[in-house]
């Protein structure tokens, strides 16, 4: 559902921050991304939120090059995101359940219809006596959990998380964990960046590790080359033109910032 090839990301004309990324992300799958402070797991998941651009290599995404998309056509995509920022970035003249409402708000949804949806799962992140609270007046680990219930309000077919669980107690962390895999189970594809060994070895799901910008160990990863996955979906070959043209994508002839 979500495939990088040989992707590299730098920063304005800064030297590479990710180099030769390759993976499969399957639809309803759970992966952790893991690696030491610096290593690129933030930058990694602004690729995958559709934030950055690769400097080179493909993504495709629910079927579509990522290359090939028009400034237009991505936001259409991101509407199918949930993201959980390491900053959370709340709004902060709006109230929890403000914030938590507005993914539902943005997408149609009746004002009766959203407040009911949004009560439960501010209940469920343990904040129900606070939904009428503003972010500046919420500690951090609260603002934390008003940023992820207002990533899963959507159920969106991907969520990405950026150290989700770095400001709770570990009661709370399991709490919020057990709420990811739950909306798994319902078919989001999620992927978490964490610090925190104990919540991977918990989980027991697929680990991406990064060191350096590369991708060091895939546990319990699969990754099907391109040309066999396309081979597998189409039963077809591509042609040559196809194949110059992502020639020269993976050699870096096709940049964007
Ligand atoms: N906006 C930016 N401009 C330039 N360089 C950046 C920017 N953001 C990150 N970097 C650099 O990219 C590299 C990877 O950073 P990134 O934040 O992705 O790592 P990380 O694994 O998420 O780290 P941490 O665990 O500390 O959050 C680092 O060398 C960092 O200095």
């Amino acid at each position: 559902m979500i495939r990088f090839e040989n992707v590299g990301m730098r920063y304005g004309m800064g030297s590479e921050v990710l180099k030769d990324i390759s993976f499969t992300l399957e639809r309803g799958s759970f992966h952790f991304l893991v690696g030491p402070s610096g290593a690129g797991k933030t930058s990694l998941l602004k690729l995958l939120y559709l934030a950055h651009r690769p400097s080179r290599g493909l993504i495709h995404y629910f079927g579509n090059d990522t290359t090939e998309m028009s400034r237009l056509e991505l936001p259409k995509i991101r509407r199918r995101i949930g993201v959980v920022f390491q900053d959370f970035r709340l709004f902060d003249h709006l109230t929890a359940f403000e914030n938590v409402a507005m993914p539902l708000q943005i997408n149609g949804a009746k004002k009766a219809q959203v407040a009911g949806h949004v009560e439960e799962l501010l209940e469920w992140v343990g904040l129900k006596d606070r939904m009428h609270a503003k972010p500046p007046t919420l500690s951090g680990g609260e603002k934390q959990r008003v940023a992820i219930a207002r990533a899963v309000i959507n159920k969106p077919d991907l969520l990405v998380a950026d150290e989700p669980t770095g400001n709770v107690d570990p009661e709370i962390a399991k709490r919020l964990i057990h709420l990811f895999s739950e909306l798994n189970k319902t078919g989001t594809t999620t992927v978490v960046a964490t610090h925190d060994e104990s919540i991977v070895e918990a989980v027991g799901a697929p680990v991406l590790h990064l060191n350096k910008g590369e991708l060091e160990k895939q546990r319990g990863f699969k990754y099907q080359p391109y040309d066999k996955a396309v081979h597998a979906a189409q039963g077809t070959i591509d042609g040559p033109a196809e194949q110059s043209r992502r020639a020269a994508i993976l050699q870096g002839g096709k940049q964007d910032g």
